[in-house]
């Protein structure tokens, strides 16, 4: 079990990221919330590229930074920017990813096959990888962190700039890997965890906002949410989430306490949630 007590991070005199503290278990944790709000420097201090200046990462109760090698042996970590050799394939990329683990060559043969396997590119093992689509080089992304079949494997959003088929493969494949190990996957994009995240962590203000089950977070809005037609106007207290079609006709997706007469309920999604969490300005 990972756990974050009581960290703070400041880059001088502006504070990242203030007295978080949560814990993360087995399964898909979504670390969602819009860029800047600092996912970034919570993943690299779980990854300890960055030390907190406050508070302190535990792996079983253990500290993070005392345990060197041992908590690098259990880690799997995908950065934001992957660097990749253009003119390796992912077989030879994969090998010298493993030569630097120092993971013996026969164990590493057997791995590789078995990953490629995994993220689908068993056919194309022996391809240049300056031919791969991005949701490919993701995939080899993948299989690279997945190497050392760690018990946590940090995905640091692992789905930008992909299309929309690349990320429903990539997101079947997230899933399939988080059966016995935590997975933590940052993203802004409500959709890419929406069905797979058992739990959703959300910064707000620099602080911890929410660790909850998808579920937990749309019920706290449910009763709260409602559609009404596009020429609606909207008084006080009647935030606009988002438009969309409904029967051929535009409506107004809005969050209020107090509704139009017009007003239809639904059930809250997570993008409702994510939108009315953020609605103030610049957090959307
Ligand atoms: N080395 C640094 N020095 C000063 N400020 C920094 C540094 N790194 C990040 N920040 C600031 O800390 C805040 C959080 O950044 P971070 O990169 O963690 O956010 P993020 O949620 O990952 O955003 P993005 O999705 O855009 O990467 C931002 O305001 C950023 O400008």
């Amino acid at each position: 079990m990972l756990s974050v007590e009581h960290v703070t991070k400041r880059y001088g005199a502006f504070t990242a990221l203030e007295d978080i503290s949560l814990t993360f278990s087995s399964g898909v944790c979504g670390l969602l919330a819009p860029n800047g709000a600092g996912k970034t420097t919570l993943i690299k201090m779980l990854t300890t590229l960055l030390f907190p200046t406050e508070g302190q990462i535990l792996w079983d109760g253990e500290d993070i930074l005392s345990m060197g090698s041992d908590y690098r042996g259990l880690l799997g970590y995908l950065p934001q920017e992957f660097g990749y050799y253009p003119n390796y394939t992912p077989k030879q990329f994969l090998r010298y990813a493993a030569a630097l683990q120092c993971i013996p060559r026969q164990t590493a043969d057997q791995r590789i096959v078995s990953l490629l396997e995994v993220v689908g590119l068993s056919d194309s093992a022996d391809r240049k990888l300056k031919k791969f689509s991005g949701g490919m080089l993701q995939r080899v992304g993948i299989a690279v962190a997945m190497l050392n079949d760690p018990r946590l494997l940090i995905l640091d959003e692992p789905t930008a700039g992909l299309d929309p088929r690349e990320r429903v493969r990539f997101r079947s494949l997230i899933h399939s890997l988080s059966k016995d190990r935590i997975v933590i996957l940052s993203t802004h994009i409500v959709s890419d965890i929406e069905t797979i995240a058992s739990q959703i962590v959300m910064l707000r203000d620099h602080r911890l906002y929410c660790c909850e089950s998808p579920a937990a977070i749309c019920g706290r809005f449910r009763g709260k949410v409602f559609e009404v037609p596009a020429d609606t106007p909207l008084t006080g207290g009647q935030y606009l989430l988002s438009e969309g079609q409904r029967d051929g006709g535009t409506v107004l997706r809005i969050l209020s306490d107090a509704p139009p007469q017009t007003a239809v309920a639904v059930t809250p999604g997570l993008e409702d949630a994510f939108l009315a969490i953020y609605r103030e300005e610049g957090r959307s």
